[in-house]
């Protein structure tokens, strides 16, 4: 028997179209492009820089470690990405909107589609007085998908991330680790193409935080999310294929790992004015400061700690060759 579809399943449809036809800006760009990003917040005595020209590209299907020191500006960066917080100048986009210019409509449909969000605080990402099962069905309701589908989901999400015996308790009934997973579910459940975590496991003791990323992780390789997860957890950043470090408002470093968590390669930032950081394991391995000697080779830069006399540029224990 074929039964006409309800007026709830004809909106879900007619808005996933409409969601299909918007132009994908970012295809071939970087699902994630910030470019000179600036945030200042003012206060009637102190301004403070928060991001002070920040670059970053992220691809589709990454999963992306933000570290930093306190204060460096990660959050602001999440919150910005989250579509919460507006930046001073620069250029922001996700998924092909322009976090700058986007208006009121935009901005909602953004934030309830294009991204989802894990925070810090246990509390803060579920109702208390829903169960585990309604929370992740509650965004779906926004989107308007049908009821029918909004419980198999909710309860597909539950299981693929490790939760399903919370599904009927609410948050006070879960512990820390399990109320994060459902948390991760949440931020899935309208399959947002970003998925961003502003350390997640930061209350949790090491086994409940494990589970948490491993949470993460199966948004990432399972549901196709691209994440983004801030955190000061070594556990996180030395299994994610990319950590990007922030210092003073700037992406500094960046270290790409290979299968078994063995660190590949380390990148710089060169900002625009030809200023780079070097990593500080390196400043201390090569006894680098103050005034460094620098070679031109034919297809890199060789970088000497001042006094050495080698010159051909050859590498050794005594420099660094970029
Ligand atoms: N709403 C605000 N008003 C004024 N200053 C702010 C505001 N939010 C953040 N800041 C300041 O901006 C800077 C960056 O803060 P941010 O929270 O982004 O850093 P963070 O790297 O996430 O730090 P942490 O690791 O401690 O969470 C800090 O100096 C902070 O005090």
């Amino acid at each position: 028997m074929v039964t006409e579809p309800d007026e709830s399943d004809l909106r879900t449809l007619e808005e996933r179209a409409r969601d299909a036809r918007r132009p994908r800006a970012d295809e071939g760009d970087g699902l994630v492009v910030c470019d000179n990003l600036v945030r200042v917040y003012r206060t009637e005595e102190v301004e403070v820089q928060a991001l002070q020209g920040l670059d970053l590209v992220v691809e589709e299907g990454e999963c992306v470690a933000l570290v930093g020191a306190s204060g460096s500006g990660k959050s602001t960066l999440l919150s910005i990405l989250s579509g919460l917080d507006l930046p001073t100048a620069g250029r922001a986009r996700v998924a092909g909107h322009d976090l700058l210019t986007m208006g009121r409509r935009e901005r909602l449909g953004y934030r309830r589609q294009t991204v989802g969000f894990v925070w810090q605080q246990t509390g803060r990402n579920l109702l208390p007085y829903l169960t585990a099962l309604e929370n992740v069905a509650l965004p779906m309701k926004y989107t308007r998908v049908p009821r029918r589908v909004r419980a198999s989901r909710a309860a597909e999400l539950l299981d693929v991330l490790g939760v399903t015996h919370c599904r009927d308790r609410r948050p006070a009934e879960l512990s820390g680790g399990e109320q994060q997973r459902v948390a991760v579910a949440v931020a899935t459940a309208n399959e947002p193409r970003v998925l961003l975590a502003d350390e997640p496991t930061g209350e949790l003791d090491t086994a409940s935080g494990e589970d948490v990323f491993a949470a993460l992780r199966r948004a990432n390789e399972e549901l196709g999310a691209t994440v983004l997860v801030v955190t000061h957890d070594p556990l996180v950043s030395g299994q994610v294929r990319r950590t990007v470090r922030i210092r003073d408002g700037r992406t500094s470093t960046e270290t790409l790992r290979g299968p078994g968590g063995t660190v590949t390669e380390e990148y710089t930032v060169l900002d625009r004015a030809g200023r780079l950081q070097l990593p500080r394991d390196y400043v201390d391995r090569y006894g680098l400061h103050g005034r460094v000697r620098l070679t031109a080779e034919p297809d890199h830069v060789g970088v000497w700690p001042d006094g050495s006399d080698r010159r051909d540029g050859a590498g050794d224990a005594d420099g660094e060759q970029w």
